[in-house]
């Protein structure tokens, strides 16, 4: 698609995500995952600042994200120290900073031939908690704004920063290749890789990457790159630094795997937040140790768990196959996951079985490693929503712990209404999501004008 570019602003958006299936194995780049991208978005609106400069040399990046209490934060690079962004005031976001760090020394950009640049940020709902909100609308768009910055209100594990860090790419992007097409094979490489790198260099690890996947090709299944790539990197102030990181990003084969996947259709997934209490970084600690202690054991839950992930994706397929082949039956075998008292169809009984074996699994390694992948509280969560007419399926997403519940459910069945009165579910919180195919998006930067 061309670029919507209205009067030299241009803007972007990236979906969160929920990891399915996947969650541990995916660190390694042999085992498969699935990641569903959610309506939850970050968005960039990024325009060119004309105002006269300090020095010709001077070159000024300020982001905004006005929601959280008026958060701002302001750098300025020089091409001599390898675009080292220059924090200027208090404000810190390591997030915005390697962006910075990362696109520039790709780019190796004139500065003196640059204008400033401006990025307004804005994002969905559904990442963080919504206490103490107003919304702000125009119309077309409405967001939630915060009485606190960004860093005071509580995250709901949907991908954040993830999403930040590939809108930004994508918005620097722009800037300096100005022919950037999102939704094209080369575009969205480029805005992968860099946003690998970035995120990565931010977070100060090498995670899955499966959020940056998502937040740039949407729903797929994904198996990683290897973190090698990355580590092989030289020191950012390094003279090679930039042929390095050229040479990573164009000229690597990352071997990553994302393929797009869609959920079936009249089935939807349903998000419900519990509190954010699980630090991923911990439990993936722990599960590590336990790998390495009860070998070749842990090898033998890991390939069973691998098994019944491929079952339940190649069981989703299958129901979108059934769906187009036969109509009639695949609605009928809807109205079963409806009305729990009919016979269960095969193929939802394989769906039902793989993820009771994923759970299974996580139990066991949740009770030898103490880790709290699927604590007791969340089992009796999954088992009550389970129950529940209209519910395909259940299962903590992503390292799991204490933090959020995943259902499969069909389209007419209304969760809230279901749970409203039953106090197994007074700790959960039905997020307003659903299942997006597409990862990054163009977007039209006049709609996020004007709203109040
Ligand atoms: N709207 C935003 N504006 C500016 N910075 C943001 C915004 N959203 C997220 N961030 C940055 O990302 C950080 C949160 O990232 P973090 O990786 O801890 O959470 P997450 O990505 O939402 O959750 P998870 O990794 O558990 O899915 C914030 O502290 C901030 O630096
Ligand atoms: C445990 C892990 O596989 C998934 C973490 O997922 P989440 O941040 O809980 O959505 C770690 C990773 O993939 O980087």
């Amino acid at each position: 698609m061309p670029n919507i570019n209205t009067g030299g602003v241009r803007a972007f958006s990236a979906p969160g995500k929920a990891l399915l299936a996947g969650g541990y194995l995916v660190l390694e780049p042999k085992y498969g995952s699935y990641v569903v991208a959610l309506s939850s978005r970050m968005h960039a609106v990024v325009r060119r600042v004309e105002a006269p400069k300090a020095s010709p040399s001077s070159f000024v990046v300020n982001v905004r994200s006005s929601q959280f209490n008026g958060d701002e934060w302001e750098y300025e690079l020089e091409a001599s120290t390898n675009y080292q962004p220059i924090q200027q005031g208090l404000s810190k976001n390591p997030f915005i900073e390697k962006v910075l760090l990362t696109v520039f020394n790709y780019f190796q950009p004139d500065l003196t031939e640059q204008e400033n640049i401006s990025i307004e940020i804005y994002s969905d709902p559904g990442y963080h908690s919504q206490a103490e909100t107003k919304v702000k609308s125009n119309g077309v768009k409405s967001f939630l704004f915060h009485s606190k910055s960004i860093v005071d209100v509580p995250k709901t594990g949907l991908g954040s920063s993830a999403g930040l860090v590939t809108v930004l790419v994508t918005a620097f992007i722009s800037c300096f290749k100005p022919d950037l097409d999102v939704s094209s094979y080369d575009g969205m490489r480029l805005i992968h890789n860099l946003a690998q790198v970035a995120h990565c260099q931010a977070q100060g690890k090498i995670g899955s990457g499966f959020d940056v996947a998502a937040a740039v090709y949407g729903s797929i299944t994904y198996n990683r790159f290897e973190p090698s790539l990355i580590e092989q990197l030289p020191d950012t102030s390094s003279s090679e630094y930039h042929s390095s990181l050229v040479s990573l990003i164009d000229k690597t084969d990352w071997k990553i795997k994302a393929s797009r996947v869609s959920l079936p259709p009249r089935l939807r997934l349903i998000m419900g937040d519990v509190n954010n209490g699980s630090e991923t970084t911990k439990l993936v600690a722990k599960v590590s140790e336990w790998y390495k202690a009860h070998y070749p054991v842990s090898l033998e839950i890991y390939n069973t768990i691998d098994n019944a992930n491929t079952r339940f994706v190649d069981s989703l397929r299958e129901l979108t196959v059934l769906c187009d082949k036969d109509t009639p039956a695949y609605e009928a075998l809807i109205e079963t996951i409806n009305d729990k008292g009919r016979e269960v169809h095969p193929l939802l009984q394989k769906i039902i079985t793989s993820v009771n074996v994923i759970r299974e699994n996580f139990r066991t390694i949740t009770k030898q490693s103490g880790a709290d992948i699927e604590p007791e509280v969340q089992t009796a969560l999954l088992d009550a929503a389970t129950d529940l007419p209209g519910v395909l399926t259940g299962i903590v997403p992503g390292a799991g712990g204490y933090d959020a519940i995943c259902l499969i459910t069909t389209d007419s069945c209304n969760i809230a209404n279901e749970t409203n009165h039953d106090p197994a579910f007074s700790t959960v919180n039905w997020l307003d999501l659903s299942q997006q195919d597409l990862g990054i998006i163009e977007e039209k930067p006049n709609n996020y004008e004007n709203l109040s």
